[in-house]
């Protein structure tokens, strides 16, 4: 993992190369009038993963996604899409990757189908032949066959969510990008979309999907990349990021004075907190938890009580944004 100013390319290992990357770009910036959306960031997402990326509204991640897919020009910096230089590579690269950004907009007056079957006729590289076969498809795989013949504008917010994920899935795609796919979708229809990403990333097919909802994303992804204020504060495999937020060990026991002595031979920290009988420190990489139990017991400390916090995704995003992560929705 790596947060702050470290580079991209050591997120996927030393030997990552271009070609393992499904998305890599350097140095990315976007500037409106005077305001950085985007400021020089160096994404690395690689073949084959669920890439969650991650920030507080008004991070970045739309201005992002735009660049990546062509629909927004870059102010500085590199994009590379499946190996291809973009915007460069817009007319051999679109067409192997599948996106839902801002809801596309639909004819209202067509049912779900036929815009889905439009769509696909505008689409020079889609076969006509198997076109209603692959639209019945991606309306089954969003669970929208039973309102497929209803006209799009009785359809509710979750639903076009829905018709736009289904429009990124009528042909299989090397790579898809979704921009908080799971807008005004209800609990349901949310672990719907997280069941799709997960079967879409079963058939080999990259997902980069942009969220504002911490949870939604933590359950599905293998990596993630936590934008804030137009920059990457932290990317990498999801474990790694998990472990870089900080743990703290708790130790209850009436004899703080000798537990204190063994946490800091430890190396840590201790401070005392709460209760009188309460230490609290900081776990660092080459102390585990069961050293500290086995040490504790080997100096005769008492202990009442042990207990291991933080880890999670969450710790990492508020030490490194200073944020809480909307996790309710
Ligand atoms: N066309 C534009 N003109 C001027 N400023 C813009 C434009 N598009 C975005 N911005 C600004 O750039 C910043 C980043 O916006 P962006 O939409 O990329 O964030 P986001 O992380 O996708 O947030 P959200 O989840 O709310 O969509 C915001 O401050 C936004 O106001």
């Amino acid at each position: 993992m790596t947060t702050g100013t470290d580079t991209a390319a050591a997120d996927t290992g030393t030997a990552a190369t271009t070609t393992d990357l499904a998305i890599r770009t350097t140095g990315l910036r976007k500037v409106f009038r005077k305001q950085r959306a985007v400021d020089g960031i160096d994404l690395a997402v690689p073949r084959g993963s669920v890439f969650g990326f991650l920030g507080p509204n008004g991070s970045g991640k739309t201005t992002t996604i735009r660049m990546l897919l062509g629909l927004s020009s870059a102010t500085d910096g590199t994009i590379e899409v499946l190996g291809e230089p973009m915007p460069r590579a817009l007319r051999s690269v679109l067409p192997r990757v599948g996106a839902l950004v801002e809801g596309p907009a639909f004819y209202p007056y067509l049912s779900g189908r036929a815009n889905l079957a439009r769509f696909d006729a505008a689409d020079p590289t889609s076969d006509p032949r198997t076109r209603k076969a692959r639209v019945a498809g991606a309306l089954d795989r969003v669970g929208l066959t039973h309102a497929a013949d209803k006209k799009a504008h009785a359809y509710s917010l979750g639903m076009k969510q829905r018709l736009g994920l289904a429009n990124a899935l009528l042909t299989p795609r090397e790579l898809l990008v979704l921009d908080e796919p799971t807008n005004g979708l209800d609990p349901q229809g949310t672990r719907e979309v997280r069941n799709l990403i997960r079967s879409l990333a079963d058939d080999g097919t990259t997902v980069f999907v942009s969220s504002h909802l911490l949870a939604e994303i933590e359950q599905v992804c293998t990596h993630a990349a936590v934008m804030r204020t137009g920059s990457i504060v932290a990317q990498g495999p999801l474990d790694e990021l998990r472990a870089a937020g900080a743990r703290t060990v708790t130790v209850r026991t009436p004899d703080v004075g000798q537990a204190g002595v063994v946490l800091t031979r430890l190396g840590l920290q201790p401070r005392r907190d709460g209760g009188s009988d309460v230490l609290v420190a900081d776990l660092t990489a080459d102390v585990a938890p069961e050293t500290i139990t086995a040490e504790l017991v080997r100096a005769d400390v008492r202990v009442r009580g042990l207990a291991v916090g933080g880890g999670t995704l969450e710790d990492l995003f508020v030490a490194l944004t200073g944020e809480g992560f909307d996790v309710a929705g």
